[in-house]
C-alpha cells in the first residue's frame, strides 16, 4: 500500500454527531441564535474536524510553505525571473517575508519545504528537502511531472503534515512559493472543474493585459496537448487524478494536496491559502472527497480562478481583503478568526449557567 492510499484510507467523513453538538451548544450560550454568523459554521466544523464538541483550540498552528519551480516559465506567463523562487525560500529561513511578520503575528511556526525548485538549495539553512526534480516540465508542451513524481510530491506533503502534527500542532496552514505557479493553478482548477480557461486564469503578480491573453492561450494549449480539451473531461478515480495533477500541476501543488489529506487524516484542520491551495485542495478532493470538509478557506485571493475553485468545493473564505501574494499570507490572517470561533465554544456561558432568561419561544 502506498502512503496516499494508506492516508486516503484514514480519513474520514467529519463527525456528524459532534456537529450536531456543537450546533446546539451554540444555540444554548448567551447570544441570540445565529448571531455569529459564519463563525458559527467554523466552530462547527472544527467540532467535526476533531469529532469532539467543544473542539482543540486551533494551536499550535504551523505554516508550511512548499516551493517549486515550473518549466511553463519559459512561455512568459510572469513578469517575474525564475531565480526569485530560490531567493525567496532564501528570504522565507532568514525571516524576512510578509509570511514571517504575519506568522510572527499569529504564533505561527514556518517550515519552508523544497519540493521542487530549480536550483540547489542544501546549502540555506533552514529549509527542509523534499525535492523532488529541479523544477517541471512545460505543462503547455506536454505533462508537467511524470505520475511518479506527482506522487512523490504528495507523499511530501503528506510526510511534512504528518511531521508537524506529531510535534503537537492541532491547526495547519498552507502556503507556496513558485514563479509562474498562478498559470498551473489555472490549468488545473480549469481541469478540475470543467470551467473555461478565460474563467480560471488571473494576473498572479501583475501581467499586462498582452501578458494575460497570452496566460490564457497557455493555459487552453496546455489542456489541449495533454488530452484535457474537451469539456467533460473532469478526472475520477485515482489515476485519472494523479494523471491529471502531473500534466498541468506544480510540484508545490501536489504537496500542498497531500499536506491537506495529511491534516484531514489526522483529524487536524487546515486553513488554506490563496488561488495555489484553491488548486489544490481540488486535486485533495478528488482524491478523497471527504478531505474538503477538513478545509478552512482563510481567504479570497484576488485571482478569479480562486473563487471558482473555493465553489467548486463548497467553501467559504473568511477574509477578502484583495490579497494577492501566497505564501500562507491570507491563510495565516484567518486563523485568529478561527481561534475566536472555537474559544467561544470553551468560554461562553449558557442561558442556564449565566442565569440569563432565555428568549420567550
Ligand atoms: C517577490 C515575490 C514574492 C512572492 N511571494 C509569493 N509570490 C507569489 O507569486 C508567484 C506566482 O505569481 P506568478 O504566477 O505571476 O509568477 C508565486 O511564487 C507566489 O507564491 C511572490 C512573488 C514575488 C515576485
Ligand atoms: O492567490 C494567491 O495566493 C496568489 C495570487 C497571485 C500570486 N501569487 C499567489
Amino acid at each position: 500500500m502506498t502512503l496516499l492510499d494508506a492516508t486516503v484510507a484514514a480519513i474520514w467523513p467529519v463527525d456528524p454527531v459532534a456537529m450536531a453538538e456543537a450546533r446546539t451548544r451554540q444555540d444554548r450560550l448567551t447570544k441570540p441564535r445565529g448571531s455569529l454568523g459564519v463563525l458559527e459554521d467554523v466552530a462547527v466544523r472544527l467540532a467535526g474536524v476533531a469529532a469532539a464538541c467543544p473542539p482543540p483550540m486551533p494551536s499550535p498552528v504551523a505554516l508550511a510553505i512548499f516551493a517549486a519551480d515550473h518549466g511553463v516559465h519559459a512561455q512568459g506567463v510572469s513578469p517575474w525571473p525564475q531565480e526569485v523562487t530560490a531567493q525567496m525560500v532564501a528570504n522565507f529561513a532568514a525571516g524576512g517575508a510578509v509570511a514571517n511578520a504575519f506568522a510572527a503575528q499569529v504564533g505561527a511556526s514556518v517550515t519552508v519545504v523544497d519540493v521542487g525548485v530549480a536550483t540547489d538549495l542544501t546549502p540555506v539553512p533552514g529549509v527542509v528537502s523534499r525535492k523532488v526534480a529541479y523544477g517541471t516540465a512545460d505543462l503547455s508542451e506536454g505533462p508537467a511531472m511524470t505520475r511518479e513524481q506527482a506522487l512523490e510530491a504528495l507523499s511530501a506533503g503528506i510526510r511534512t503534515a504528518g511531521d508537524l502534527v506529531a510535534a503537537g500542532n492541532r491547526c495547519l496552514i498552507s502556503g507556496d512559493m513558485g514563479i509562474a505557479n498562478t498559470t498551473a493553478s489555472a490549468a488545473l482548477i480549469s481541469l478540475f472543474t470543467g470551467r473555461d480557461p478565460a474563467s480560471a486564469t488571473g494576473r498572479g503578480t501583475g501581467v499586462d493585459d498582452a501578458m494575460y491573453q497570452h496566460k490564457i492561450d497557455v493555459v487552453r494549449r496546455a489542456l489541449a496537448v495533454n488530452g484535457y480539451g474537451e469539456a467533460g473531461a473532469v478526472p475520477q478515480g485515482q489515476d485519472s487524478v494523479l494523471d491529471a495533477l502531473a500534466a498541468v500541476g506544480g510540484f508545490e501543488h501536489a504537496a500542498i494536496a497531500g499536506f491537506i489529506l495529511g491534516g484531514a487524516a489526522a483529524r487536524v484542520p487546515v486553513i488554506l491559502d490563496g488561488v495555489i491551495a484553491g488548486a489544490a485542495a481540488l486535486v485533495a478532493a478528488a482524491l478523497a472527497p471527504d478531505a474538503a470538509g477538513y478545509c478552512v478557506a482563510g481567504h479570497r485571493s484576488a485571482e478569479p480562478g480562486h473563487a471558482v475553485a473555493l465553489a467548486h468545493l463548497g467553501l467559504r473564505p473568511l477574509v477578502d481583503l484583495e490579497l494577492r501574494l501566497g505564501e500562507g499570507t491570507g491563510g495565516l490572517l484567518a486563523h485568529p478568526l478561527v481561534s475566536a470561533a472555537v474559544r467561544v465554544m470553551h468560554d461562553v456561558a449558557t442561558f442556564d449557567s449565566a442565569g440569563v432568561a432565555d428568549k420567550e419561544r
